[in-house]
């Protein structure tokens, strides 16, 4: 049987690109997303390119439902190898504006969510042979903060020290943990926050977007197949003897 990767997030943006690498990669794909109809439709697309693929409906925040998407993609493939924690959520919010309702949501989704996600994947990688490989969504703004992206910045930089703990934590059950630190990103995600920036500083749409990517030292955006290019590293054989690290793949924007 061949490995199997889950991706939490794959039905579109950055987890998209890397379920489509993995999978030409030779992996089984598991897709959980919340939106399950266009996850079904992501899947419909990899199987007409001959990806072996499964869309699971999954809420990262909701830790039984993580467990469910390690046993539908045990149930239908016979492991998980690789696991990755990439759903996401933003928000633009200056630090006096964080609403508790908005703390609560963003650190549910991005901070619990990989905490479970991390749990299921380690359960099941526990009981395999060769252990497993657990990649976590981070960020460059889990390296520096960015102003008005005080509450996400907050949940990238925990799971930057996830990363870590989880690493050290599992490292005699031969499961590694890594991290990918993406810069600026084309995907929905970066829609709304110069949407969001566009309100609070007074800008034209599409103006904090072009002001970030205009400080990018290798002077183009980022797209999700450069990000699955190092996921792709990451979850390969190659990586065996590297846990614990949060790499950055951002053109340069962050050196640390
Ligand atoms: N876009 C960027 O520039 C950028 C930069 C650095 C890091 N990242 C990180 O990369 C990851 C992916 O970002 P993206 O830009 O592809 O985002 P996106 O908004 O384009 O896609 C996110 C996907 O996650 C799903 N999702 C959201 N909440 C979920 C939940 N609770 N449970 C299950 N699925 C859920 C959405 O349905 C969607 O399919 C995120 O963790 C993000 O923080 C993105």
């Amino acid at each position: 049987m061949g490995k199997v990767a889950v991706i939490t997030g794959g039905a579109q943006g950055i987890g998209k690109g890397i379920a489509e690498r993995l999978g030409n990669d030779g992996f089984k794909i598991v897709i959980s997303d919340m939106n399950i109809d266009l996850a079904q439709e992501t899947v419909k697309e990899f199987k007409e390119a001959n990806i072996d693929a499964l869309a699971v409906k999954g809420n990262v925040s909701k830790q039984d439902e993580q467990f469910a998407v390690v046993k539908e993609a045990v149930d239908k493939f016979g492991s998980v190898d690789v696991f990755i924690n990439n759903a996401g959520i933003d928000q633009v919010e200056a630090v006096e504006d964080i609403t508790p309702e908005n703390l609560e949501k963003i650190f549910n989704v991005n901070v619990f969510g990989t905490v479970y996600g991390t749990q299921a994947a380690a359960k099941q990688m526990k009981k395999q042979d060769n252990g497993g490989k657990i990649i976590n969504a981070c960020s460059i703004a889990g390296k520096t903060a960015f102003e008005l992206l005080g509450a996400y910045s907050a949940t990238k930089f925990a799971v930057h020290g996830l990363t870590q703990v989880s690493a050290k934590e599992l490292a005699q059950f031969n499961i590694k943990v890594n991290a990918y630190c993406p810069g600026i990103v084309g995907t929905g995600m970066w829609d709304r926050i110069d949407e969001g920036m566009v309100e609070y500083k007074g800008m034209k749409q599409g103006e904090a977007w072009q002001e970030q990517v205009d400080n990018i030292p290798l002077q183009r955006s980022q797209t999700p197949e450069d990000v699955a290019s190092l996921v792709s590293y990451l979850a390969s054989s190659d990586a065996d003897y590297m846990t614990g690290q949060a790499i950055n793949i951002d053109g340069g924007i962050e050196v640390h």
